[in-house]
């Protein structure tokens, strides 16, 4: 368990946070200038907040009560910046080893160093200077020198943010490895969406200095709390699913909490495991079943709650089989339809994100 309760007054911007999560990746998400790497940097120890708590299982970092205050260097953080910091004058491998050099004493077994080379995919780079490696291929190294070092927990802060659209989708597939395999708990800074999305198990939703959200990603994802931080187009249900079968017409069917959902025809087994998103501007209500229509979701549901949001829609949340979904309309639809708890509808997907589950 992380938990991170900060006070801080920059003067013009006040920082005031408070938020527990337990392992995987923690997204921190918000706007520029919405106190993320202050987040970061407090728990890292390169800034002392005025008040406030940070622990990690049972290792006080800080406690303005007891004055309790580790030094960097005390707290088995792992850190990895835009831009992977190599050692220029040493190959990969001697910077990989550099960060075990100083995990103290008696800290547990160090990581397979195997292990880590194969799980970011660096084996063929161990003879290179950092001078000869692409950046992405940089950032693989610095993610590997950070869990080389053995730490408690990983603090990435926007590690894609320096690289183009080809290394960011190369680096992508290496972080979700990282994400699933790796039992360091990450707390990894973003402001892109479609990165959370991918990557995150818990999100923070970070504005103006505040949480705004916080929890699992499903449960942030479809907290009215979170449209101003994330945008209307952003919100909306994950849900896990597994492929059923594949069926003609280039169609796959997904079996799922909500229920069985048709997506564009996929690319692996039955009984692989998939997440579907449904955004809360893809989804329709419906009164009754409509005919003749070609969304291929249709699914019976029953309103749960009924809300105005921050920019002038109706946040609806649906209640479909086992799972729960959010549709976006306007206030006039809202009126029409006489949306209210316990109504009984029909939600139409116009269309579901498919990803790896
Ligand atoms: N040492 C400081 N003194 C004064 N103000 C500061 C200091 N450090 C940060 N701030 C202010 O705190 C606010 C939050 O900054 P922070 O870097 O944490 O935001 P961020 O969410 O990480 O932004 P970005 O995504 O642009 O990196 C900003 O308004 C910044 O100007």
């Amino acid at each position: 368990m992380i938990g991170v309760e900060l006070r801080h007054d920059f003067g013009s911007f006040k920082l005031d946070v408070a938020f527990q999560t337990s392992g995987g990746v923690t997204a921190l998400f918000g706007r520029s200038g919405a106190g993320k790497t202050s987040v970061v940097n407090a728990v890292a120890g390169l800034m002392r907040p005025q008040a406030g708590r940070i622990v990690i299982g049972d290792q006080v970092l800080f406690d303005s009560e007891t004055r309790t205050f580790l030094p960097p260097a005390q707290r088995r953080i792992g850190y990895v910046f835009q831009e992977g910091r190599l050692f220029p004058h040493m190959t990969v491998r001697s910077n990989l080893t550099y960060g075990g050099r100083f995990a103290p004493k008696g800290s547990g077994a160090a990581p397979d160093f195997e292990a880590v080379v194969d799980l970011l995919g660096i084996q063929h780079l161990l003879d290179r200077r950092p001078a000869a490696l692409s950046g992405g291929e940089k950032q693989r190294v610095a993610i590997g020198r950070a869990l080389l070092s053995r730490p408690n927990l990983l603090l990435m802060d926007e590690p894609l943010a320096a690289l183009d659209e080809t290394r960011k989708a190369e680096l992508l597939p290496f972080l979700e490895r990282l994400g699933k395999d790796s039992r360091v708990p990450i707390l990894y800074v973003s402001h892109s969406v479609p990165e959370i999305l991918r990557l995150a198990d818990n999100l923070v939703l970070i504005d103006q200095g505040r949480v705004a959200a916080a929890g699992t990603l499903g449960d942030v994802m479809t907290s009215p709390a979170s449209l101003n931080a994330l945008g209307p187009s952003a919100i909306g249900a994950i849900i896990p699913a597994n492929i059923a079968a594949h069926e003609d017409g280039g169609v796959t069917r997904l079996s799922s909490p909500a229920g069985d959902i048709l997506v564009t025809a996929q690319d692996a087994p039955v009984g692989t495991a998939r997440q579907v998103r449904i955004a809360a501007q893809d989804v329709l209500i419906a009164l009754q079943r409509p005919e003749g229509l070609s969304a291929l979701n249709i699914l019976p549901a029953t309103v749960a709650a009924v809300q105005p949001d921050s920019l002038g829609g109706v946040l609806v949340r649906l209640q479909v089989g086992d799972a729960v979904a959010l549709a976006r309309v306007t206030q006039r639809s809202a009126g029409a339809l006489g949306l209210a708890p316990g109504l009984p509808c029909y939600a139409i997907l116009k269309s579901v994100a498919v990803s790896l589950g």
